[in-house]
């Protein structure tokens, strides 16, 4: 549905897009996520057609838009600050952008009425605009959007005025309201956790470029660079040393963990004498309790502090001959004690959870 062909844009002499080069499938919920100014907005605007590029190309649905005004593109915006009109009624909002369609009053009235239901907002196309909570707001926002029926809908953060739970409710009604409406959704924003949350594929930028563009599941379990796997949730590194590399099996000594082998897939550039570190997600190490067996490997740790959160306890442990301690994140369970500070445990871990960064 998009495709960037090396797209460059300066803001004078700030290089803010630096040759991306990506492309978004049609019914795709794609996020371009990243630190503040990396640029995501900028190429979100790109597609709008609210920001001209300096070099390369931008293609909607096949078509080159060098020279295609925004209100000539098949695409519509959607707000951080939902901007709608707080002296019109929510169904004057909503069907602002159809009022020179020449359509019918009751041919407008059926549309405005099918763009509230899709946001969840049957039956209030009567009220002010002004007396709707911050989540009403962008849900007119969003129905004013979508009652143009573009072909794709871009969303520049548009939740991020919301508190936690409206927020976290509002992400699961964007899900379901793309999947239902079948378009193309580009959703910028800088909150790693909606975009896992959220999307199909996401765009990892940082400083102009995209570092990485996977699925969420794949950039949380094989980031392809140490900044990534900072940016997407908690990663532990260890120093660790490759002792051999060959026929796609790469064998490393890896402090507090010993001699271990990895797949090709979770050591890409691995080189037989490189110093290295091997990373690991909090969750995929287990405190071992009395009796309890590792499954697969084991190592000795001290408990070096602990954070109770209820559900879950952060217990940071240093593993027997290391420098710095690791965070081991565990589910609690009833009936089975909290450790302490200080305790010797045993922790169970498995090759498999591990990734080599150079
Ligand atoms: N109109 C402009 N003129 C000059 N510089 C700009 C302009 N718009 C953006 N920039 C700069 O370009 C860089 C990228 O900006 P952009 O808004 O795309 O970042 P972002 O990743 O969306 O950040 P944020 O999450 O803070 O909005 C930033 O360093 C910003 O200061």
């Amino acid at each position: 549905m998009i495709a960037f062909q090396d797209v460059h844009k300066y803001y004078g002499d700030y290089h803010a897009l630096r040759g991306i080069t990506a492309t978004i499938r049609a019914g795709e919920f794609f996020s371009l996520l990243g630190p503040s100014g990396c640029g995501k907005t900028t190429l979100l605007r790109t597609i709008a057609g609210f920001e001209g590029i300096d070099r390369g190309v931008v293609m909607i649905d096949g078509k080159d838009m060098a020279g295609v005004p925004a209100n000539k593109r098949p695409t519509n915006m959607v707000f951080q600050s939902y901007a709608i009109f707080p002296h019109m009624s929510v169904a004057e909002n909503v069907g602002f952008g159809l009022r020179r369609a020449g359509l019918s009053k009751a041919d407008l009235a059926a549309r405005v009425g099918e763009a509230l239901e899709m946001v969840g907002l049957k039956g209030y196309g009567a009220r002010a605009a002004h007396a709707l909570s911050g989540g009403q707001r962008q849900r007119v926002a969003l129905a004013r959007a979508l009652i143009l029926k573009p072909k794709v809908l871009l969303l520049d953060e548009p939740l991020s005025a919301l508190d936690k739970k409206m927020r976290e409710h509002m992400q699961v009604e964007l899900i379901r309201l793309q999947r239902q409406v079948g378009i193309t959704f580009i959703l910028v924003t800088h909150d790693q956790e909606e975009a896992l949350v959220m999307s199909d594929r996401i765009a990892v930028m940082f400083e102009g470029e995209i570092a990485q563009l996977a699925d969420p599941e794949t950039l949380y379990r094989r980031p392809n660079s140490r900044t990534v796997a900072n940016f997407i949730g908690t990663m532990n590194f260890l120093p660790a040393t490759v002792t051999s590399e060959m026929g796609g099996r790469i064998e490393i000594e890896a402090a507090g963990f010993g001699a271990m082998a990895l797949e090709a897939a979770q050591a890409p550039g691995a080189v037989t004498g490189g110093e290295v570190s091997v990373g690991f997600r909090p969750e995929t190490l287990t405190v071992l309790f009395d009796g309890q067996s590792a499954g697969d490997r084991e190592s000795m740790a001290t408990i070096e502090e602990v954070v109770y959160f209820g559900d879950m306890t952060y217990y940071d442990v240093r593993l027997d001959g290391t420098q710095s301690p690791v965070r081991i994140s565990m589910r609690n369970v009833f009936g089975r004690p909290v450790l302490d500070i200080g305790t010797r445990t045993r922790v169970g871990w498995s090759p498999g959870a591990m990734v080599l960064f150079r």
